[in-house]
C-alpha cells in the first residue's frame, strides 16, 4: 500500500524544507521534491501545511491500577486519543507492586497493551529491591527491548523507591546500558505534610499543592542528580514542574552531567489557581503530582525547553472520572492523582509555544518527538521524517482551530484540564505505520493495530 503526502513543508528537528513524502507499507521510502508515486497511491494534500514526525509522548499511564482504582483510559482509548492529536507513539510504564516479579508485571502490561491503536513501548518501574529484581532487569534489557527504568521517589507506603533501591538500580541500569528515570518528590516530606494538613482539618483539594511545595520536588531532583553523579549514570527526570528542579538540572548539565528533563503540557499551560476553585469536581480533576504551579514556574519551564535544559514534553496522561476522584471528597490524599492530555499535547504546545513566539517549528519537533526518540534510543526509526523511518507522520494545519472540550474529546474520563481553550494549529491528518488513522476530525483508529516497539540498550559500560 503506497501513500504520498504532497506539497507540504517537512519539518524535522534540524531543518524545514518543501518536499513530498512517499510511504510504502509502514515505512517512509522517499522524501524529496515532486516525487513520482505508484499508480493507485493514496494522496494526502499537504499544501500550506507542515509535515512532521508523529508525536512521541514519553510519559503516559493507560490502564493503570493506581490509588485503589484503574485509569479511565485503557490502551485502546488512550492511544486512539493520541492519534487524534498527532501522537503516534507512547512510552507507558510497567509498575510492579512491591515484591512482584518485574517479568510478571511486564507480561501483564503487554497483555493490556495488545489492544493499543498506536505504537507503544515501556519504561519499567523499580519499586523494590532484591537479587531477583537485579536479575530480571537484565532479562528485560536483553530480551524485551526495555532500556529505561523508573523510580518513584514519592508515594510512600506504596511504590516509593528508597535510597538503597535508587543506588542499586541506577548502578544496575548503567551496567545494562539502560537509563534511570525518576519521579522527583521527597515522599517522606509529602507524607508528613499531608498528615499535618489533615490534622488541621484542611481536607479539600486546595491542600494538595500545599503538601507538595517546590522544595519537596527540588530536594528529590537534587538527590537523584547527586546519586547519578557519584555513580556516573545518565538521568532523566520526569514531569519537572518547578524552577527549583529545573535549576538543579541546569547546574548539573553545566557541570557536564548527562541529565535530561521532561516538561508536561499541563505544567506549561495551567497554573495553581485551579486548586482554589470551590467546585470539588473541578479542583479534584486537576489533582496530579507534582501539582500545577505558579506562573513564574511556567515561564521558567518554557525557558528551559527553549534553552535546552528541558528536552521532552509529555502529558503523564492518567485519567480518572469524577466518580473516581470523589474517593477523596473528605480527604485530599485519597483523590486519585492524575490528569489527561495525550490528545491535546501537540496542539497546546504549538499554540502557546510556536504561535506565542517561544519555539520555532523545528524546536517544536525536537520537544514533541525527536528528543524523546534519541534519549530513549528509537531514533531514527521514530522522531524524524526521512527515508527508512517508520511512516508515522502528522500533517499539521497551522491555520486550523479547535476548541478543546471534554464533550468532544476521544479520551475517556469526562474531564479536560484544557477545557474551553481554543488552539490554532491542529493535525489535519495523522498517519501511523503508513495508514491514515485521523483525517479532518474523523478518527479511524483500529484496536490492536499498535505495535510494541523494542528499544535497544545503549552501549553498556561493562559486559556483565
Ligand atoms: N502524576 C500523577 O499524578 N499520576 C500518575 C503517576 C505519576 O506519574 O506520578
Ligand atoms: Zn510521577
Ligand atoms: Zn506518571
Amino acid at each position: 500500500m503506497s501513500l504520498i503526502i504532497r506539497g507540504g513543508t517537512v519539518v524535522n528537528a534540524d531543518r524545514a524544507f518543501r518536499a513530498d513524502v512517499l510511504c510504502e507499507g509502514d515505512r517512509i521510502v522517499a522524501v524529496g521534491d515532486k516525487l513520482d508515486a505508484p499508480a493507485g497511491a493514496q494522496v494526502i494534500d499537504a499544501a500550506g501545511q507542515y509535515v512532521m514526525p508523529g508525536g512521541i509522548d514519553p510519559h503516559t499511564h493507560m490502564n493503570l491500577p493506581f490509588m485503589g482504582t484503574v485509569t479511565a483510559d485503557d490502551f485502546y482509548t488512550g492511544t486512539a486519543a493520541g492519534l487524534a492529536g498527532g501522537t503516534t507513539t507512547i512510552i507507558d510504564f510497567v509498575i510492579p507492586n512491591p515484591q512482584q516479579s518485574l517479568l510478571e508485571a511486564y507480561h501483564q502490561w503487554r497483555g493490556w497493551a495488545a489492544k493499543a491503536a498506536g505504537d507503544y513501548t515501556f519504561h519499567v518501574a523499580i519499586t523494590w529491591w532484591s537479587d531477583r529484581v537485579h536479575e530480571e532487569m537484565g532479562v528485560l534489557v536483553r530480551d524485551h527491548g526495555v532500556n529505561s527504568f523508573k523510580h518513584f521517589m514519592a508515594y510512600k507506603n506504596a511504590i516509593m523507591a528508597d535510597d538503597e533501591t535508587l543506588v542499586k538500580s541506577f548502578r544496575r541500569s548503567l551496567e545494562l546500558g539502560a537509563i534511570p528515570t525518576v519521579h522527583a518528590e521527597n515522599g517522606e516530606l509529602v507524607y508528613q505534610l499531608q498528615r499535618d494538613l489533615l490534622a488541621k482539618g484542611i481536607t479539600g483539594p486546595a491542600a494538595h499543592p500545599l503538601s507538595r511545595p517546590p522544595a519537596v520536588e527540588a530536594e528529590a531532583a537534587n538527590r537523584a542528580i547527586a546519586i547519578a553523579s557519584v555513580l556516573e549514570t545518565p538521568l532523566y527526570i520526569v514531569h519537572v514542574s518547578c524552577k527549583e528542579s529545573l535549576d538543579a538540572i541546569t547546574r548539573a548539565r553545566a557541570a557536564g552531567q548527562r541529565v535530561y528533563g521532561e516538561a508536561l503540557a499541563g505544567h506549561l499551560i495551567i497554573d495553581d489557581s485551579v486548586y482554589q476553585n470551590p467546585d470539588f469536581d473541578f479542583a479534584a480533576g486537576h489533582v496530579m503530582s507534582p501539582p500545577f504551579r505558579g506562573k513564574e514556574h511556567q515561564r521558567a519551564l518554557w525557558q528551559g525547553l527553549r534553552g535546552g535544559n528541558l528536552h521532552t514534553t509529555a502529558t503523564d496522561h492518567c485519567t480518572f472520572c469524577a466518580e473516581q476522584k470523589a474517593a477523596g471528597r473528605d480527604d485530599f490524599t485519597k483523590i486519585p492523582n492524575g490528569c489527561g492530555g495525550v490528545e491535546d499535547r501537540m496542539a497546546v504546545i504549538w499554540d502557546e509555544g510556536v504561535n506565542g513566539g517561544l519555539l520555532t517549528p523545528s524546536e517544536f519537533v525536537k520537544v514533541t518527538s525527536a528528543n524523546a526518540a534519541q534519549i530513549f534510543n528509537i531514533y531514527p526509526r521514530k522522531g524524524v521524517v526521512q527515508a527508512g523511518a517508520d511512516a508515522d507522520v502528522v500533517v499539521w494545519d497551522p491555520a486550523g482551530t479547535r476548541t478543546i472540550s471534554a464533550k468532544t474529546q476521544f479520551a475517556r474520563g469526562g474531564f479536560n484540564v484544557f477545557e474551553g481553550r481554543t488552539v490554532k494549529g491542529i493535525p489535519s491528518t495523522t498517519i501511523a505505520a503508513g495508514k491514515v488513522v485521523f483525517h479532518h476530525g474523523e478518527l479511524m483508529a483500529v484496536e490492536g493495530a499498535g505495535r510494541h516497539v523494542e528499544r535497544p540498550a545503549f552501549q553498556p559500560v561493562s559486559a556483565s
